[in-house]
Protein backbone atom coordinates (compact mmCIF):
# COMPACT_ATOMS: atom_id res chain seq x y z
CA UNK A 1 0.00 0.00 0.00
CA UNK A 2 3.00 2.46 0.23
CA UNK A 3 6.19 1.56 -1.22
CA UNK A 4 9.40 4.17 -0.82
CA UNK A 5 12.46 2.88 -3.44
CA UNK A 6 15.69 4.34 -3.27
CA UNK A 7 14.92 7.55 -1.95
CA UNK A 8 17.48 10.00 -0.91
CA UNK A 9 17.49 13.64 0.21
CA UNK A 10 19.50 16.30 1.30
CA UNK A 11 18.35 19.74 3.53
CA UNK A 12 21.32 21.82 2.26
CA UNK A 13 24.38 19.82 1.94
CA UNK A 14 22.82 17.54 4.75
CA UNK A 15 22.04 13.95 3.61
CA UNK A 16 19.24 12.97 5.78
CA UNK A 17 17.85 9.98 3.42
CA UNK A 18 20.41 7.19 2.15
CA UNK A 19 18.53 5.11 -0.40
CA UNK A 20 15.95 4.21 1.50
CA UNK A 21 13.37 1.47 0.32
CA UNK A 22 10.60 -0.08 2.36
CA UNK A 23 7.21 -1.17 1.81
CA UNK A 24 3.85 -1.18 4.01
CA UNK A 25 1.62 -4.41 2.68
CA UNK A 26 -1.70 -3.70 2.70
CA UNK A 27 -3.89 -4.31 5.92
CA UNK A 28 -0.78 -3.69 8.43
CA UNK A 29 -0.01 -1.56 11.65
CA UNK A 30 3.42 -0.73 10.46
CA UNK A 31 5.56 0.91 13.02
CA UNK A 32 8.20 3.37 11.70
CA UNK A 33 10.82 3.35 14.59
CA UNK A 34 14.20 5.50 15.10
CA UNK A 35 16.24 7.21 17.16
CA UNK A 36 15.42 11.35 17.06
CA UNK A 37 16.69 12.81 14.08
CA UNK A 38 16.74 9.26 12.03
CA UNK A 39 14.54 10.65 9.14
CA UNK A 40 11.14 9.42 9.90
CA UNK A 41 9.52 12.78 10.08
CA UNK A 42 10.98 13.64 6.50
CA UNK A 43 9.67 10.17 4.71
CA UNK A 44 6.54 10.54 6.57
CA UNK A 45 6.06 14.04 4.71
CA UNK A 46 6.93 12.54 1.15
CA UNK A 47 4.36 10.19 1.78
CA UNK A 48 1.78 12.63 3.31
CA UNK A 49 2.51 14.54 -0.78
CA UNK A 50 3.94 17.33 1.85
CA UNK A 51 7.91 17.14 0.34
CA UNK A 52 9.39 15.99 -2.97
CA UNK A 53 12.14 13.45 -2.76
CA UNK A 54 15.17 14.64 -4.26
CA UNK A 55 15.88 10.76 -5.48
CA UNK A 56 14.08 8.08 -5.76
CA UNK A 57 10.07 7.86 -5.36
CA UNK A 58 7.39 6.94 -3.43
CA UNK A 59 4.26 5.40 -4.17
CA UNK A 60 0.84 5.06 -2.02
CA UNK A 61 -1.72 2.75 -3.63
CA UNK A 62 0.65 3.16 -6.42
CA UNK A 63 0.24 6.28 -7.32
CA UNK A 64 3.45 8.46 -7.29
CA UNK A 65 3.46 11.08 -4.83
CA UNK A 66 5.49 13.66 -7.11
CA UNK A 67 3.18 12.85 -10.16
CA UNK A 68 -0.27 12.59 -9.09
CA UNK A 69 -0.52 14.18 -5.75
CA UNK A 70 -4.31 15.01 -5.36
CA UNK A 71 -5.33 11.63 -6.39
CA UNK A 72 -2.49 10.46 -3.04
CA UNK A 73 -4.55 12.69 -1.11
CA UNK A 74 -7.92 11.28 -1.56
CA UNK A 75 -6.45 7.91 -0.64
CA UNK A 76 -4.20 9.17 2.50
CA UNK A 77 -5.10 10.44 5.79
CA UNK A 78 -2.50 11.91 8.10
CA UNK A 79 -1.78 13.00 11.27
CA UNK A 80 1.11 14.68 12.28
CA UNK A 81 2.81 14.94 14.90
CA UNK A 82 1.72 18.23 15.76
CA UNK A 83 -1.54 19.86 14.39
CA UNK A 84 -3.28 23.32 15.40
CA UNK A 85 -6.71 23.35 16.00
CA UNK A 86 -9.01 26.28 16.00
CA UNK A 87 -9.74 26.99 19.62
CA UNK A 88 -13.27 29.06 19.47
CA UNK A 89 -15.57 26.28 17.90
CA UNK A 90 -16.87 22.95 18.82
CA UNK A 91 -15.73 19.33 18.08
CA UNK A 92 -18.76 19.23 15.24
CA UNK A 93 -18.19 22.16 13.92
CA UNK A 94 -14.47 21.71 13.66
CA UNK A 95 -15.55 18.28 11.99
CA UNK A 96 -18.05 20.16 9.83
CA UNK A 97 -15.23 22.65 8.66
CA UNK A 98 -13.12 20.00 7.05
CA UNK A 99 -15.38 17.61 5.48
CA UNK A 100 -16.62 20.64 3.60
CA UNK A 101 -13.30 21.19 2.78
CA UNK A 102 -12.91 17.60 1.55
CA UNK A 103 -15.99 18.67 -0.50
CA UNK A 104 -18.33 16.88 1.19
CA UNK A 105 -21.75 17.90 -0.18
CA UNK A 106 -24.10 19.73 2.97
CA UNK A 107 -26.57 15.86 2.65
CA UNK A 108 -23.46 14.04 3.26
CA UNK A 109 -21.72 16.10 5.85
CA UNK A 110 -23.83 15.57 9.11
CA UNK A 111 -23.99 11.69 7.92
CA UNK A 112 -19.84 11.58 7.83
CA UNK A 113 -19.49 13.61 10.70
CA UNK A 114 -21.62 11.51 13.55
CA UNK A 115 -20.03 8.38 11.56
CA UNK A 116 -16.39 9.59 12.43
CA UNK A 117 -17.41 11.42 16.35
CA UNK A 118 -18.96 7.70 16.99
CA UNK A 119 -15.72 5.59 16.18
CA UNK A 120 -13.77 8.11 18.10
CA UNK A 121 -16.28 8.13 20.72
CA UNK A 122 -16.53 12.00 20.28
CA UNK A 123 -19.89 11.75 20.37
CA UNK A 124 -20.33 12.93 23.88
CA UNK A 125 -18.43 15.78 23.67
CA UNK A 126 -19.73 16.92 20.00
CA UNK A 127 -20.79 20.69 21.52
CA UNK A 128 -17.84 20.79 23.87
CA UNK A 129 -15.27 23.79 22.86
CA UNK A 130 -11.91 22.14 21.66
CA UNK A 131 -10.30 24.85 23.23
CA UNK A 132 -11.50 22.99 26.76
CA UNK A 133 -10.13 19.67 25.46
CA UNK A 134 -7.47 17.50 26.77
CA UNK A 135 -4.57 16.04 24.92
CA UNK A 136 -5.98 12.80 24.49
CA UNK A 137 -9.30 14.20 22.88
CA UNK A 138 -7.29 16.38 20.68
CA UNK A 139 -6.05 13.74 19.25
CA UNK A 140 -9.04 11.49 19.04
CA UNK A 141 -10.14 14.66 17.13
CA UNK A 142 -7.28 14.78 14.77
CA UNK A 143 -8.08 10.94 13.87
CA UNK A 144 -11.45 11.78 13.56
CA UNK A 145 -10.61 14.32 11.15
CA UNK A 146 -8.09 12.39 9.49
CA UNK A 147 -11.52 9.88 8.67
CA UNK A 148 -13.40 11.97 7.16
CA UNK A 149 -12.26 11.66 3.44
CA UNK A 150 -12.82 7.52 4.16
CA UNK A 151 -8.64 6.78 3.23
CA UNK A 152 -7.49 3.71 2.62
CA UNK A 153 -3.96 4.65 4.08
CA UNK A 154 -3.51 6.47 7.78
CA UNK A 155 -0.22 7.93 8.70
CA UNK A 156 -0.01 8.82 12.11
CA UNK A 157 3.10 10.72 13.15
CA UNK A 158 3.86 9.59 17.06
CA UNK A 159 0.14 9.64 18.15
CA UNK A 160 1.10 8.96 21.37
CA UNK A 161 3.34 11.05 21.98
CA UNK A 162 2.67 13.22 25.34
CA UNK A 163 -0.91 10.93 26.48
CA UNK A 164 -1.29 9.56 29.94
CA UNK A 165 -1.33 5.92 29.92
CA UNK A 166 -5.45 5.30 29.95
CA UNK A 167 -5.07 7.65 26.89
CA UNK A 168 -2.41 5.74 25.01
CA UNK A 169 -4.44 2.66 25.60
CA UNK A 170 -7.67 3.90 23.99
CA UNK A 171 -5.38 5.31 21.28
CA UNK A 172 -4.46 1.82 20.35
CA UNK A 173 -7.89 0.22 20.79
CA UNK A 174 -8.84 2.87 18.42
CA UNK A 175 -6.25 2.26 15.87
CA UNK A 176 -6.55 -1.70 16.04
CA UNK A 177 -10.31 -0.93 15.30
CA UNK A 178 -9.20 1.04 12.46
CA UNK A 179 -7.61 -2.02 11.50
CA UNK A 180 -10.49 -3.93 11.59
CA UNK A 181 -12.07 -1.77 9.57
CA UNK A 182 -9.55 -2.27 6.71
CA UNK A 183 -7.50 0.38 7.08
CA UNK A 184 -3.60 0.19 6.88
CA UNK A 185 -2.07 2.17 9.23
CA UNK A 186 1.48 3.45 9.64
CA UNK A 187 2.72 4.94 12.59
CA UNK A 188 6.18 6.41 14.06
CA UNK A 189 7.27 6.83 17.74
CA UNK A 190 9.81 6.11 19.84
CA UNK A 191 7.81 4.28 22.32
CA UNK A 192 8.83 1.15 21.28
CA UNK A 193 6.97 -0.80 23.73
CA UNK A 194 4.06 0.29 22.28
CA UNK A 195 4.60 -0.35 18.95
CA UNK A 196 5.47 -4.27 19.92
CA UNK A 197 1.98 -4.80 21.05
CA UNK A 198 0.51 -3.17 17.94
CA UNK A 199 2.14 -3.79 15.46
CA UNK A 200 2.31 -6.35 12.51
CA UNK A 201 5.59 -5.24 11.07
CA UNK A 202 8.21 -2.82 11.15
CA UNK A 203 10.96 -0.59 9.90
CA UNK A 204 13.90 0.83 11.94
CA UNK A 205 15.78 3.28 10.18
CA UNK A 206 18.42 5.14 11.48
CA UNK A 207 20.90 8.08 10.06
CA UNK A 208 18.53 8.25 7.25
CA UNK A 209 18.87 4.13 6.32
CA UNK A 210 16.95 1.09 6.99
CA UNK A 211 18.62 -0.82 9.54
CA UNK A 212 15.72 -4.10 9.46
CA UNK A 213 12.34 -4.19 8.60
CA UNK A 214 9.83 -7.07 8.48
CA UNK A 215 7.84 -8.87 11.48
CA UNK A 216 9.02 -8.36 14.86
CA UNK A 217 9.52 -12.22 15.36
CA UNK A 218 11.74 -12.29 12.24
CA UNK A 219 13.98 -9.27 12.61
CA UNK A 220 14.65 -10.37 16.23
CA UNK A 221 15.40 -14.27 14.97
CA UNK A 222 17.54 -12.66 12.20
CA UNK A 223 19.65 -11.15 14.58
CA UNK A 224 19.48 -12.74 17.38
CA UNK A 225 19.05 -16.10 17.70
CA UNK A 226 18.49 -17.04 21.53
CA UNK A 227 15.42 -15.93 23.28
CA UNK A 228 14.43 -15.06 26.74
CA UNK A 229 11.25 -15.61 28.88
CA UNK A 230 10.36 -15.36 32.48
CA UNK A 231 8.16 -18.14 33.57
CA UNK A 232 6.55 -18.03 37.42
CA UNK A 233 5.77 -21.42 38.48
CA UNK A 234 3.37 -21.82 42.00
CA UNK A 235 4.62 -23.62 44.66
CA UNK A 236 7.97 -24.75 42.75
CA UNK A 237 9.58 -27.99 43.39
CA UNK A 238 12.77 -28.52 45.15
CA UNK A 239 14.51 -29.27 41.05
CA UNK A 240 12.53 -27.15 39.58
CA UNK A 241 15.49 -25.09 37.50
CA UNK A 242 16.54 -28.92 36.41
CA UNK A 243 12.86 -29.40 35.18
CA UNK A 244 13.42 -26.11 32.89
CA UNK A 245 16.53 -26.70 32.03
CA UNK A 246 15.51 -29.94 30.21
CA UNK A 247 13.43 -28.34 27.92
CA UNK A 248 13.38 -27.79 24.38
CA UNK A 249 16.14 -25.84 22.84
CA UNK A 250 16.71 -24.39 26.66
CA UNK A 251 20.74 -22.68 27.05
CA UNK A 252 20.66 -21.74 30.90
CA UNK A 253 18.02 -20.98 33.56
CA UNK A 254 18.57 -18.60 36.20
CA UNK A 255 16.18 -17.74 39.20
CA UNK A 256 15.43 -14.14 39.85
CA UNK A 257 15.26 -12.18 43.04
CA UNK A 258 12.13 -12.14 42.44
CA UNK A 259 11.27 -15.54 42.17
CA UNK A 260 10.89 -15.98 38.27
CA UNK A 261 13.04 -18.15 36.68
CA UNK A 262 14.50 -16.68 33.69
CA UNK A 263 14.37 -19.17 31.15
CA UNK A 264 17.10 -18.49 28.11
CA UNK A 265 16.62 -20.85 24.83
CA UNK A 266 17.25 -20.92 21.57
CA UNK A 267 14.64 -20.83 18.54
CA UNK A 268 11.04 -19.61 17.57
CA UNK A 269 7.50 -19.10 18.93
CA UNK A 270 6.97 -22.96 17.96
CA UNK A 271 9.69 -23.36 20.87
CA UNK A 272 8.35 -21.59 23.38
CA UNK A 273 5.08 -23.39 23.15
CA UNK A 274 7.05 -26.68 23.05
CA UNK A 275 8.98 -25.49 26.11
CA UNK A 276 5.03 -24.66 27.79
CA UNK A 277 4.13 -27.87 26.87
CA UNK A 278 6.99 -29.52 29.17
CA UNK A 279 6.22 -27.73 31.54
CA UNK A 280 2.88 -29.11 31.92
CA UNK A 281 3.77 -32.50 31.17
CA UNK A 282 6.41 -32.16 34.36
CA UNK A 283 3.44 -30.77 36.25
CA UNK A 284 4.54 -27.32 36.62
CA UNK A 285 1.75 -25.04 37.27
CA UNK A 286 2.38 -22.13 35.32
CA UNK A 287 1.22 -18.76 36.92
CA UNK A 288 2.89 -16.35 33.98
CA UNK A 289 5.22 -16.96 31.23
CA UNK A 290 6.62 -13.54 29.44
CA UNK A 291 8.77 -12.37 27.30
CA UNK A 292 12.27 -11.45 29.37
CA UNK A 293 12.60 -8.13 27.75
CA UNK A 294 10.62 -6.54 24.85
CA UNK A 295 11.75 -8.08 21.48
CA UNK A 296 11.10 -5.24 20.26
CA UNK A 297 13.19 -3.02 22.52
CA UNK A 298 16.02 -5.59 21.82
CA UNK A 299 15.48 -5.64 18.20
CA UNK A 300 16.14 -1.30 18.51
CA UNK A 301 19.01 -1.97 20.67
CA UNK A 302 20.99 -4.29 18.72
CA UNK A 303 20.41 -2.75 15.85
CA UNK A 304 20.91 1.01 15.74
CA UNK A 305 24.06 2.28 17.65
CA UNK A 306 22.19 5.25 19.14
CA UNK A 307 24.60 7.47 16.42
CA UNK A 308 22.60 10.72 15.59
CA UNK A 309 22.84 13.03 12.41
N1 LIG B 1 13.21 21.53 6.90
C1 LIG B 1 14.41 21.12 7.32
N2 LIG B 1 15.53 21.81 7.06
C2 LIG B 1 16.73 21.38 7.45
N3 LIG B 1 16.95 20.24 8.16
C3 LIG B 1 15.86 19.52 8.46
C4 LIG B 1 14.54 19.90 8.06
N4 LIG B 1 13.66 18.95 8.52
C5 LIG B 1 14.40 18.01 9.15
N5 LIG B 1 15.71 18.35 9.13
C6 LIG B 1 16.83 17.55 9.67
O1 LIG B 1 16.75 16.28 9.05
C7 LIG B 1 17.08 15.23 9.96
C8 LIG B 1 15.94 14.22 10.00
O2 LIG B 1 14.84 14.82 10.64
P1 LIG B 1 13.43 14.13 10.85
O3 LIG B 1 12.53 15.13 11.50
O4 LIG B 1 12.98 13.51 9.59
O5 LIG B 1 13.80 12.98 11.88
P2 LIG B 1 12.87 12.08 12.82
O6 LIG B 1 13.36 10.69 12.68
O7 LIG B 1 11.44 12.35 12.52
O8 LIG B 1 13.22 12.61 14.26
P3 LIG B 1 12.30 12.89 15.55
O9 LIG B 1 12.01 11.56 16.13
O10 LIG B 1 13.19 13.70 16.42
O11 LIG B 1 11.08 13.63 15.08
C9 LIG B 1 17.36 15.90 11.29
O12 LIG B 1 18.76 16.06 11.41
C10 LIG B 1 16.67 17.24 11.16
O13 LIG B 1 17.32 18.21 11.93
Amino acid sequence: MIRVEHVSHWFGSMQVLRDLSMHVPAGEIFGFIGPNGAGKTTTIRMMATLLEPDDGRVLVDGIDVVEAPAEVRKVLGFMPDAFGVYDRITVVEYLEFFAAAHGIGLGARERTVSAVMELTDLGPLRDRLVQTMSKGMRQRLGIARMLLHDPKVLILDEPANGLDPRARIEMRELIEELRSLGKTILLSSHILTELSDMCTSVAILEKGRLLAGGSVDAIGRTLKPERAVKIRVLAPPADVEAILARGPEVLSVERDPDGAYKVQYRGSDETLADLVDHCVSQKLRLLRVEPDQNDLERIFLEVTKGELQ
